[in-house]
């Protein structure tokens, strides 16, 4: 059942396919498949409403039995999973949705990305055609990538003739990606923040304490609030009750263009916290 946007309590982004996304969601990475159910259950408590998975974080059944022992109806919630890099091309790829599907729990999913763009695999056109099919067949209702970089989104969008809904990339204040970004403004592709807080790399910035003592708020959510104001989707983890909390409230207050500029000015060539896309082969 497709995500209704007049449940949300967050602002929306309407996607190129016509769907909308919550501009801010909850990630998973790294949590462990029963901490998931714990850190989901948490976070659907507090408001989210969008759950970032994958397959290959192997929490995606502690992740279902969080949605569905909440109780929150199917319309409401805006669930995302991404295929791994070696479930890559059509068949394969028809046969790892399932698989995540089965884990989950769920009849449709409402994000399917593929997770990695594997430039020696070469399997991203092929890939793509079986999410075309999903889509086609009811089964999800956007389809997008992540990790793609300009000439790989370019030649796939070509091939495949139709663009996708959206780029999951690292994005964060030492990273900010303001080519791709501007690419994907370009052409109609969302721009979804991995790592929004750097992994907590980034928090201890001395330029943020200012910024936070000006809004009463934490760095976290400043930057959080950076995101937001960019136009990002972003979804932080955490399985910290107290931040989880925090995290979702960051439509309080306004950044002032003088502190977005100066967070934009924390970008630095080697921010990268995780693979670079072109290399990361697995
Ligand atoms: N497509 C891709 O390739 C990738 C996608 N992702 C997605 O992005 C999501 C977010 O990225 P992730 O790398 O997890 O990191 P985040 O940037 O969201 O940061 C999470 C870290 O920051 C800490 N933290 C969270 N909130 C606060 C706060 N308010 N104050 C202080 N510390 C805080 C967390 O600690 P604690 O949990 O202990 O509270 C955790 O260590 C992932 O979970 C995943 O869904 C991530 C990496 C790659
Ligand atoms: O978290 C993700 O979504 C990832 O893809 C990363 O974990 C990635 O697999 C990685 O960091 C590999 O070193």
């Amino acid at each position: 059942m497709t995500f209704s946007p007049e449940t949300s309590t967050v602002p929306t982004i309407v996607l190129n396919d016509g769907h909308a996304i919550p501009q801010l969601g909850f990630g998973v990475w790294q949590v462990p498949d029963d901490g998931a159910q714990a850190a989901v259950t948490e976070a659907l408590k507090v408001g989210y409403r969008s759950i970032d998975t994958a397959k290959v974080y192997e929490n995606e059944a502690g992740t279902g039995k969080a949605i569905a022992e909440s109780g929150i109806a199917r319309d409401e919630l805006f669930i995302t999973t991404k295929l791994w890099n070696d479930d890559q091309g059509y068949d394969s790829t028809l046969t790892a949705f399932d698989a995540s599907m089965e884990r989950l729990g769920l009849e449709y999913l409402d994000l399917y990305l593929i997770h990695w763009q594997q430039l020696d695999r070469d399997k991203y056109i092929d890939t793509f055609k079986a999410f075309q099919k999903l889509k086609a067949d009811g089964r999800v209702g956007s389809i997008g990538v992540s990790n793609f970089t300009v000439p790989t989104l370019e030649k796939l969008i070509d091939a495949v003739g139709e663009t996708p809904a959206i780029n999951q990339i690292e994005l964060h204040p030492r990273l900010i990606q303001e080519e791709l970004r501007a690419f994907h403004t370009s052409q109609g592709i969302a721009t979804e923040a991995w790592s929004p807080l750097g992994s907590g790399t980034v928090l201890d910035d001395p330029a943020f304490a200012p910024i936070a003592e000006a809004h009463g708020v934490t760095p976290a959510q400043v930057i959080l609030r950076w995101h937001i104001q960019l136009g990002n989707v972003v979804i932080p983890k955490s399985v910290t009750p107290e931040r989880i909390a925090s995290n979702f409230d960051v439509f309080g207050f306004e950044l002032s263009n003088d502190e977005i500029q100066q967070i934009n000015a924390l970008d630095t060539p080697d921010g990268r916290t995780g693979p670079d896309p072109d290399k990361f082969s697995s």
